[in-house]
């Protein structure tokens, strides 16, 4: 394999690890962890073939520089009026499921420290950090991110080490969870392998050649499926379900679940190594997210580039998932459920309309992703179950994963 295929897949399993690290234990305690690990197969395999696809209409229309290019050539106007608002919806969810998530970690970070700090204060450092990193500009976030990500994977080596020898196999039973349960877990699932903002990247950096970008899009969603199920056997096979199904109903439920696991080694300072892995698997995801929502919206709304165009983007960026967090405290894992829905527009109806366009036109040289229109209906089909499921937590016909 050559370095930029290594490279790519690195770029897409780190924007794709994140979030889905704090959220999974809890969704894997409620679905039975092989029932969950089989859900969670499924969803990669829809993200991975989502990618794919973008990859396709990426070199069928190779004169476009960005995913905004592709859709205005194949789907016109309105294709890209729905892209943008997607986006929108995509990035105001996720940013604010990650400042929901990081302030329940400092909140109980703080509590050891001995200066409780309250939800609301939590969510307001969390935000005002990351708006300083964006502020200063993208060379920091790049460095801060890189950091945070090379922290993140050592981190995770030795955690398995400590962590994998105290699992119980009682812990990790067979029974699977209530089959709403299962449908319940869906759309969160489908959120921590999203990386597709990444793909036209990918498709450039190996020059549009198919077999180096399948191998790294394959790959790039195999390694968190790994990193992903190991964590998740480590954090379920030590704690019992039960113990984490009360978690649930707490309003911090991640800053709880991250002490408990935090318990489990004897290993002088483990509880901070636990805090430090989480905080740098959330850092890598928002940094991310939160520079593409901040260019994005200082592009459109006209703002300059001097110090006060830039504060005044940031308060565009976080002001609103900033309040979201605020105001529904403990909702991190239904806020993610959110972001899934506007996932399932960008990266599986939208993809599926660009390569029928691509392929109706043959345009360019003829490169087709494997498992023809049939694969293409099953997408959808997956697609909109991920969407009814959100539907049915939102409106209350099935459980909610979190408060
Ligand atoms: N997979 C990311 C979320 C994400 C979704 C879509 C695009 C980019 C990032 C996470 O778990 O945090």
């Amino acid at each position: 394999m050559n370095s930029q295929t290594l490279g790519s897949s690195l770029l897409v399993a780190g924007t794709s690890i994140g979030a889905g690290m704090l959220a999974l234990p809890l969704v894997s305690a409620a679905t039975g962890i092989w029932s969950g690990l089989f859900l969670m197969m499924l969803m990669a395999g829809l993200a991975c073939y989502g990618g794919l696809l973008i990859a396709e209409a990426c070199r069928a229309v190779p004169e476009a520089d960005n995913l905004h290019g592709v859709v205005g050539r194949l789907l016109g106007k309105s294709g890209q009026g729905i892209a943008i608002l997607a986006m929108l919806f995509l990035y105001f969810s996720l940013s604010s499921a990650y400042i929901s998530a990081g302030a329940g970690q400092l909140a109980s970070a703080s509590e050891q420290f001995g200066s409780a700090l309250g939800f609301s204060q939590s969510a307001i450092v969390v935000a005002v950090f990351i708006a300083i990193l964006v502020v200063v500009g993208t060379v920091v976030v790049d460095y801060a991110n890189r950091m945070m990500f090379f922290l993140m994977i050592a981190l995770l080596m030795f955690i398995m080490m400590l962590l994998l020898p105290e699992v119980e196999v009682d812990n990790l039973t067979l029974q699977p969870g209530e089959p709403s349960m299962l449908f319940a877990a869906l759309p969160v699932l489908y959120t921590s392998f999203g990386y597709h903002c990444a793909v036209p990247t990918v498709v450039r950096y190996v020059k549009g050649n198919p077999r180096d970008f399948r191998r790294a899009l394959v790959l790039g969603s195999a390694l968190p499926f790994l990193v992903y199920a190991l964590w998740q056997i480590a954090t379920n096979g030590t704690l019992s379900s039960l113990l984490i199904t009360n978690l649930q109903s707490s309003p911090d439920a991640v800053g709880q679940l991250i002490l408990r696991i935090g318990e489990v080694s004897s290993y002088s300072g483990f509880n901070h190594l636990i805090s430090v892995f989480t905080a740098c698997a959330l850092g890598t995801s928002f940094l991310g997210v939160a520079i593409g929502l901040f260019d994005y919206l200082a592009e459109v709304s006209h703002r300059s580039d001097t110090i006060m165009g830039r504060i005044q983007t940031v308060f565009l960026t976080l002001g609103l998932p900033l309040a979201v967090a605020v105001l529904f405290p403990g909702s991190f894992v239904t806020t993610l459920g959110y972001a899934a829905v506007a996932l399932v527009i960008l990266a599986v109806f939208i993809p599926v309309m660009l390569v029928w366009e691509a392929r109706k036109k043959h345009l360019e040289e003829p490169y087709q992703v494997a498992g023809g229109n049939l694969l293409l209906v099953i997408m959808c089909l997956i697609g909109v179950a991920v969407i009814l499921a959100q539907v049915g937590i939102v409106a209350g016909w099935l459980p909610a994963l979190d408060s």
